[in-house]
């Protein structure tokens, strides 16, 4: 346990018995919270009015829910892979794999991180609220395509940056679809680059279970199909900075998360397990850089 526990504050602080649910939520690997929240921090951004920072409620609302669903969607995904995840080396140590937590005991936690999600959507208005309980049929199913598709990837974007509509939504009143649409896009781009990065880490265990991902497809072409996507993620992101009459401090920001995405495609070992991992985890800094051109674009959008 002790091994488990060196992980955040967070982790060292919790009660033993609390340990398994943590690791079930993987609060001891942040990344992903980061991942889902950031698309719906761009999104909130993007409809502040001019001047103005972007609404500080909304932020801390999507934060929280970031948490949550996330965590729900760990807890699903572990639910769905336990025989496989104790088949793999990496994942075998799992609440679920290694039998610390019955899959009554995560169906539990589920109801529980769903209902204060729940809590959270309330909050929002009824245009967010029928795009967030969408977004769990996404969240539900995402598991199944690993099992059905070479293209796994593309359906975790969709999930994942679901964000980008609805922040928009709670913070507008409405998406505005013009801007919403390419930075969904342009964020389903960025996902295909980074969960293939991270899919490039299981990609020997995975042939071995079975399990179907772009990194397995496209192999040693895979830098060839990340330049690719990283070249539509800068599309999208112009579509929606000219949509939205956005400014030259966005356009540096979304210029320079495209230039951390190649500096990541050009560096990235992918026989290299640890260069991978250390590669995705850099990407919540792709997505601060552009988070932090928004937020500069509409502060100077005022004066
Ligand atoms: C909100 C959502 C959909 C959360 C789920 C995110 C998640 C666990 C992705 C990785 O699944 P994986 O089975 O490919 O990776 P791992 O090998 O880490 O289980
Ligand atoms: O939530 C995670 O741990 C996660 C998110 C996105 C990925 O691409 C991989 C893992
Ligand atoms: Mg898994």
């Amino acid at each position: 346990m002790a091994a488990a526990r060196s992980g955040n504050l967070l982790m060292r602080s919790l009660p033993d018995s609390l340990v398994p649910y943590a690791q079930l939520m993987r609060l001891d690997k942040p990344i992903g919270t980061w991942l889902l929240a950031l698309p719906c921090f761009w999104s909130i951004a993007l409809a502040a009015s001019p001047g103005h920072l972007p609404d500080l409620h909304m932020v801390a609302l999507f934060g929280a829910g970031a948490v949550l669903l996330r965590g729900a969607g760990c807890t699903i995904n572990d639910l769905w892979d336990r025989d496989l995840d104790a088949r793999v080396e990496r994942t075998r140590t799992r609440p679920l794999a290694a039998g610390t937590l019955t899959p009554r005991d995560a169906i539990v936690a589920l109801a529980v991180q769903l209902s204060l999600g729940l809590v959270i959507l309330l909050q929002l208005n009824d245009y967010s609220k029928v795009l967030g309980a969408s977004s769990l049929l996404l969240v539900a199913t995402y598991p199944l395509m690993k099992r059905i598709t070479d293209w796994p990837q593309a359906y975790l974007g969709l999930t994942f940056n679901w964000g980008a509509l609805m922040g928009y939504a709670a913070a507008a009143g409405a998406c505005d679809w013009h801007v919403v649409l390419p930075l969904y896009g342009a964020g389903i781009a960025w996902t295909l680059v980074y969960d293939t990065i991270y899919a490039h880490q299981d990609k020997k265990d995975d042939k071995v279970v079975g399990v179907k991902s772009t990194a397995l497809l496209w192999g040693e072409r895979s830098k060839a199909w990340f330049v690719m996507f990283a070249g539509l993620c800068g599309l999208g992101l112009a579509g929606t900075g000219w949509a939205s009459g956005a400014g030259p401090a966005y356009y540096a920001g979304a210029a320079a998360m495209i230039g951390h995405l190649a500096w990541q495609i050009r560096s990235v070992d992918l026989g290299n397990g640890p260069d991978c991992m250390a590669k995705f985890v850099s990407n919540k800094e792709a997505g601060a850089l552009l988070l932090a051109g928004i937020v500069a674009d509409r502060l100077m959008a005022g004066v």
